[in-house]
């Protein structure tokens, strides 16, 4: 794997921010000198530090130094991120990828510059151990540098480029479809200790089985109803735990959840 040269400055290292950097280092895309960590608590990256990333409460200094700037603010701390980096942004060298839901490439440029090359991405917390689901879009950046964060992201998970339009979507079903399914592995290990399992056991052959059931798919290239029809023996025990879910709206539940979602992601930025 070709290691990158220059620098990225994660703008905004919280949850997803420091995710996305560990995934990079731990894939040897970047060493942690070549990351500049931003937030305005700088004294909750010390042990970053300590690793030897870069951290920065500046961060127009941070951009300044940077090839690769990854906004990672919530939508509401966007504008006035913006607001403090427009003077050290500078069009021609850097490349700006913001990972904020609901906040649009030509948003962004107009808190900035009209030449500004802008992709969004819609990675999830598994970036953190390579496992991410990312998509990306963009309205007019370059094709090689588009070709190279997609790059990026292929070192710390799956990519699929997507329409612009689309990212909101992408945000409900893959970001936040990580908590998704977590509940739904809590609730069945719940389940494991009704019936007689304690916790810790539970909860890890809750984890193994859905392991397995999405590497089924993965590696297998088949449909879930496919691998159900597989588990559902006729009269058996799984049919009537299934029909009973279903009964009580499983796959309902999580459709609607996601429609939500969608809809809140799209809700989540004020341009003014
Ligand atoms: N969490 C997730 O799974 C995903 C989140 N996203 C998106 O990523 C973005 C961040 O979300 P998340 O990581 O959950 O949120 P967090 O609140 O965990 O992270 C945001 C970070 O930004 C810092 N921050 C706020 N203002 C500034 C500023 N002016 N300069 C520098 N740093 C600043 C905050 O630290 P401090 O207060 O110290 O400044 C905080 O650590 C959001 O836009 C979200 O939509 C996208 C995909 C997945
Ligand atoms: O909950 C949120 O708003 C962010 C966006 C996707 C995941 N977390």
């Amino acid at each position: 794997m070709k290691q990158f040269t220059g620098k990225i400055a994660i703008l905004g290292s919280g949850n997803i921010g420091l995710s996305l950097a560990k995934g990079l280092v731990k894939a040897g895309y970047a060493k942690p000198e070549q990351l500049i960590l931003t937030r305005r608590n700088i004294a909750n990256l010390a042990e970053f530090a300590a690793l030897g990333y870069g951290v920065d409460a500046d961060n127009a200094a941070a951009v300044a130094a940077s090839d690769i700037v990854v906004l990672a603010v919530l939508p509401q701390q966007l504008n006035q991120l913006m607001e403090q980096i427009k003077p050290a942004t500078v069009p021609a060298k850097q490349v700006f990828i913001s990972v904020a839901s609901g906040v649009s490439c030509a948003d962004i440029r107009s808190k900035s510059y009209p030449e500004l090359e802008v992709i969004r991405a819609m990675p999830n917390t598994a970036i953190a151990i390579g496992q991410s689901m990312t998509c990306v879009a963009t309205d007019n950046a370059a094709a090689e540098h588009v070709e190279e964060v997609c790059r990026m992201f292929e070192t710390v998970g799956a990519v699929v480029k997507i329409n612009e339009d689309l990212m909101t979507a992408a945000t409900a079903l893959c970001a936040c479809g990580t908590a998704f399914f977590l509940r739904a592995i809590r609730a069945a290990s719940q389940g494991g200790v009704e019936i007689g399992f304690h916790a810790d056991e539970a909860l890890k052959m809750a984890v193994q089985t859905a392991k397995g059931a999405a590497d089924l798919l993965l590696q297998m290239k088949s449909h879930p109803e496919q691998e159900i029809d597989k588990v559902t023996s006729p009269k058996g025990c799984t049919i009537a735990g299934l029909n009973e879910m279903e009964h009580n709206g499983f796959s309902s539940s999580l459709i609607k959840g996601i429609k939500l979602s969608a809809l809140k992601a799209g809700a989540l930025y004020t341009k003014e």
